[in-house]
Parts: structure tokens; C-alpha cells; sequence
């Protein structure tokens, strides 16, 4: 499913109107009718619904709202916070048929301000249709005082489209937003709707048809995607069952430092949970025993560290990159930093010319001389969270948290990388510019590990030939997914080891794993 920008969504509003034929009136009646709907599948009848509309359409659609709700019975209260001088067209239309109804409007004012609070006290459900996609910047007076009371109220609340005062480009919430128990929007989810904080105030999101037309959205083309189990379900290979282990490729990780060898563990058992056909990790010489130790299935080589534990610069020739049969390359996990690691990032780097993922340190090391990217021949995937991002691009990780969809998609275009932002929400951003947000997660994966489980994942992935866009959005998806399985009991006490035991759980929400076996009938 695709995720709109305002502008992205007001041109297939306007294709709608003006290619398809459908009024914008219709539209309008269409919004407003399926919010009624909606609401009417959990509100009960004696019910005080009070709502609240602004002067744009996004008003006017709480005006059809209130219509049909009335209609069907429920005891609505219609505001006009805003002038009837600044109605759009379609909300002029849309006021007068509530009115010819046989209903009121209250135009707020100054003088009824008291009424209005009263009437918000006493509410059950306040519904918002002050301000959509329309909004720009904080919220202006008298908005913020009455979001604010608002959300003092115990009613529930449903924002229509998006709760006023979250930016539907970029979540953004100046200052102040409605705290939204429900949000219904249209068409198609909108990006801030995704992004934090703003996600933290759209409650249950609910999208509802309005007639738009799917060959509408196909040519405006919008240029984020929501990652969804549908779409990913097709992209995660049949196990064969005519298939042996060099069917699904060798999947190599370097990484570990004598004071963190377990990040590499995480990350080879990841990488051999999600299928790969041989896993081999190669670490500094010193804690080899205790990686092996705990991963008999994967492949450990001792590499030659140096005095201080990490990688000594001649290790790279002990691995004879060319003669190996890899088919993914991670590199990362715990490798730490030190005097020399640039130099061995370096050579390393520029040996291998397989699909690399790259990871923590790796991204550290890279992140001094990031022209390293322009010498790379295959495929590069970057996983930074926003610290790494931060140094990468030389800003802070505030500018980074603010940007995350602009940070990722220039850096994947500018360096011709595949960058997954993380963080709640990760993203993923191609070398063509295509973004693609992941739903899956929460809490239970901040902490130490997670990352690794992850890095491991995309290589397990990528070593066993899927595209690797596929490989990228199947890991972070099933990683989330693994997590929300593995926050069970609490998320408090999830770590990446339960993490890794789900991904063969998360993984079977998607697949069968097996190709059927011929159905032999007896007798033929
Ligand atoms: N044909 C269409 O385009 C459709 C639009 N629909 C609705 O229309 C909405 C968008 O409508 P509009 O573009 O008219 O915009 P809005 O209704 O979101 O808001 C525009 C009005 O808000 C005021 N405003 C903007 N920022 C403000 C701020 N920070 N503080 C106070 N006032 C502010 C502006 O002066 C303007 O009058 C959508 O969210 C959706 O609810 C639906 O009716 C479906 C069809
Ligand atoms: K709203």
C-alpha cells in the first residue's frame, strides 16, 4: 500500500474531479458518509457527539458527518470554528445541506465560548474536522486553545483524515496536536500518519473509500510504500524440497573484537535462522572458541588480531575473498574501532566485489571516508540507526530524526546504496529513489542485539539470491515481527536471542516454507 503526501493525495483528488469525472461534492459526500459509518460501529445511540469543523473541506466533511449521523438518529452538535466567508466551495454546499436538513450549526465565537466548553465536557465522542492536509505550521489561535481543552476532555476522540495540528507530510507537531483515539482517513494512509510523533496521536487508523480510482493513484505514482504482509508474502522464496544446502547460498559475516563477541553470534545465528544454505563468520583469533561455541552450525574461522583484540590489517589476505564461493558479504558486528580500522575497512572493502551489507562500526569506519561508496561494483546496503546516519552525513542526530525520509533518500541516491534508516519505523530507501516504510516493531527491540539480529537477517537474505530489495524488506519486516512475538511476556525483558528464536514463527505468517508435495491418488 502507498503512503501520500498532501500534495500527492490533492492531485488524485484533483485526476479524480477532473479526468474520472466524479464531483468534488461527491467526493466530499463519500468522506463524510463512510466517517459516519465508521463511527457507527462503535458508538451507541443515546451517545453526545459534538463536531467540531473548520472552514476548509476537511470541515466540510465533519459537516456530511454530521448529517448522516443525524439522519440515522444520533444526538450530534455541529461547530463552526472558522467563518462561512472562508468555506471552499464544497463545504458551502455541504453546510447548506446540513442546514436545509433541519439541523443547527453553532458558529463559535467569543461570546459562546463557554457554551462550547460545556458542551465538550458533556461529550462522549468529539469528532475532529478542524484542519486535514490542508494544515500548515503550528496550529493558530483559536484552534489551539480549544485542541488543547480537547484533550483535557475524557470523550473519545476521531480525527477526520488526520487530528488537526499533525503535519501530514512529515508527522511533525508543533507544539501541540489532537490526541486522536481514532483517525479515519481517505483513499490512501498519509505519510505523517507514519512518521513520529505524529503517529503517537492518530490512535486506530482506519482508511476508507471515496470512489477514488485505482488507475488514479497508479499514474500519480506516489513514491513511499507501506511494507505490508500481502506484498511481501509472494516475495519470500518456496523452499524446494529437490534443494540441497548450496541451493540457498553462503552467507559470510566478519565482524567481533576480543571485548564484543557477541554481536557476530547474534548476527550468524540470524543469518542461519532466515535460511541461508552456509553461514560462515570470521572473527579476531581470540574468541573464535566462544563464538563457535555457541553457533555449531555456522562456519567460525580465527582470524590474526592485533594487541588489542580487533583485526590485524594482514587477516584480509588470510581470507582469500576471490576463491570463495560467498554470496553475501556482512560486516560489522562488534568490530569495534582502532588505530588501524580504517586501513583494514578499507582493504577489505575494495577486495570484495559481492553484495555487501554494512553495518555499526563498519558504518563508523565508513563514515571517515565515505568516497569509499563511489569504488564499490555490486550492491551495497547500509543499516544505520540515526547516530550512524548522523556521522555519515556530518549533521546531528536531530536533523536526521526531523528528515528521515529526505536524509534517506538522497544519501541512497547520491551514493547508489540501498540505506535502511532504523529506528521506530525504519525505512528503506533504494539507489532510484523508491522509499518503503516498515510497520512491524516496537519497543521490545530497543536494546543491544537487535541490530545485529538484523544485519545477520538481510545477509541470510541476500546470500540466498533474492533481490535485494526483497532481502531488505523481508528482514526488517520479519525482524519487527519477530520481536512483537518475542515481547511476550513483557517487552521489557525481550532480548535478541528470544528475537531469533521467532524468526522462524514470523516467517511462517508469510509462508508454507515447502512446495506441495503431487497429490498420488490410488489406482492411477
Ligand atoms: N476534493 C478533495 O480535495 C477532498 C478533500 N477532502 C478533505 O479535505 C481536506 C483538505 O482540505 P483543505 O485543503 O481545504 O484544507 P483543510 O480543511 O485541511 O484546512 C484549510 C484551512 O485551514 C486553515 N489553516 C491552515 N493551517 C492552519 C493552522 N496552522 N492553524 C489554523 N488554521 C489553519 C487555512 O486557512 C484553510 O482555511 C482533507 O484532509 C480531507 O479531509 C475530502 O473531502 C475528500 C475530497
Ligand atoms: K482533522
Amino acid at each position: 500500500m502507498f503512503l501520500v503526501t498532501a500534495e500527492e493525495m490533492r492531485e488524485i483528488d484533483r485526476k479524480t474531479i477532473e479526468e474520472i469525472g466524479i464531483p468534488s461534492i461527491v467526493l466530499m459526500e463519500n468522506a463524510g458518509s463512510q466517517v459516519a459509518r465508521e463511527m457507527m460501529q462503535f458508538i451507541f445511540k443515546p451517545a453526545k457527539i459534538v463536531i467540531l469543523s473548520g472552514h476548509g473541506n476537511n470541515g466540510g466533511d465533519g459537516f456530511v458527518t454530521a448529517r448522516h449521523l443525524g439522519n440515522h438518529g444520533y444526538d450530534v452538535q455541529t461547530w463552526l470554528i472558522g467563518s462561512p466567508e472562508k468555506f471552499t466551495p464544497e463545504t458551502t454546499i455541504h453546510f447548506n445541506a446540513l442546514i436545509q436538513s433541519g439541523y443547527k450549526v453553532n458558529i463559535f465565537s467569543q461570546d459562546n465560548e463557554l457554551e462550547l466548553k460545556e458542551s465538550l465536557i458533556k461529550a462522549d465522542i468529539i469528532v475532529d474536522a478542524l484542519l486535514g492536509t490542508g494544515a500548515t505550521g503550528g496550529l493558530r489561535e483559536p484552534y489551539k486553545s480549544i485542541i488543547q481543552f480537547v484533550n483535557q476532555t475524557n470523550a473519545t476522540k476521531v480525527a477526520i483524515d488526520i487530528p488537526t495540528g499533525v503535519n501530514s507530510n512529515t508527522g511533525e507537531v508543533v507544539e501541540l496536536a489532537l490526541i486522536a483515539d481514532y483517525t479515519i482517513t481517505f483513499a490512501l494512509p498519509k505519510i505523517g500518519q507514519y512518521l513520529y510523533p505524529g503517529t503517537e496521536y492518530i490512535g486506530k487508523l482506519k482508511v476508507v473509500d471515496i470512489s477514488i480510482p485505482s488507475i488514479v493513484i497508479k499514474e500519480v505514482d506516489p513514491r513511499i510504500s507501506l511494507l505490508s504482509q500481502n506484498d511481501l508474502r509472494t516475495r519470500l522464496p518456496i523452499r524446494k524440497r529437490n534443494s540441497h544446502k548450496g541451493t540457498y547460498g553462503h552467507a559470510f559475516i566478519i565482524g567481533g573484537s576480543k571485548n564484543m563477541p557477541g554481536a557476530i553470534t547474534l548476527a550468524t545465528m540470524a543469518a542461519l535462522r532466515t535460511g541461508a544454505g552456509l553461514t560462515t563468520s570470521a572473527v579476531p583469533a581470540s574468541i573464535q572458541p566462544m563464538v563457535f561455541s555457541r553457533v555449531p552450525e555456522a562456519i567460525c574461522i580465527a582470524m590474526d588480531e592485533d594487541s588489542t583484540g580487533h583485526f590485524a590489517l594482514n587477516s584480509i589476505e588470510a581470507l582469500r575473498l576471490e576463491e570463495k564461493n560467498y554470496t553475501a558479504i556482512g560486516i560489522g558486528p562488534g568490530i569495534g574501532q582502532w588505530e588501524l580500522g580504517l586501513e583494514w575497512f578499507k582493504k577489505l572493502l575494495l577486495s570484495i566485489n559481492l553484495p555487501m551489507i554494512i553495518d555499526a562500526d563498519g558504518l563508523n569506519l565508513l563514515s571517515k571516508e565515505i568516497g569509499l561508496l563511489d569504488q564499490r561494483k555490486s550492491e551495497t546496503i547500509l543499516t544505520p540507526h540515526p547516530g550512524e546516519m548522523a556521522r555519515l552525513i556530518k549533521r546531528d542526530v536531530a536533523y536526521v530524526e526531523k528528515n528521515r525520509i529526505k536524509v534517506a533518500k538522497e544519501f541512497a541516491s547520491q551514493y547508489g546504496v540501498y540505506l535502511l534508516l532504523k529506528g521506530a519505523h525504519s525505512l528503506i530507501a533504494t539507489p532510484n529513489g523508491d522509499l518503503y516504510l516498515n510497520p512491524t516493531g516496537g519497543p521490545e527491540l530497543a536494546k543491544g542485539g537487535s541490530g545485529d539480529v538484523l544485519t545477520g537477517m538481510i545477509t541470510g537474505f541476500v546470500a540466498q539470491k533474492l533481490p535485494i530489495l526483497d532481502a531488505v524488506m523481508l528482514a526488517v519486516y520479519l525482524h519487527g515481527i519477530a520481536g512483537n512475538l518475542a515481547s511476550k511476556p513483557s517487552n521489557y525483558s525481550t532480548i535478541a536471542t528470544d528475537v531469533i528464536d521467532k524468526i522462524g514463527f514470523a516467517m511462517s505468517t508469510l509462508s508454507n516454507h515447502v512446495d506441495a508435495l503431487p497429490t498420488h491418488f490410488p489406482g492411477n
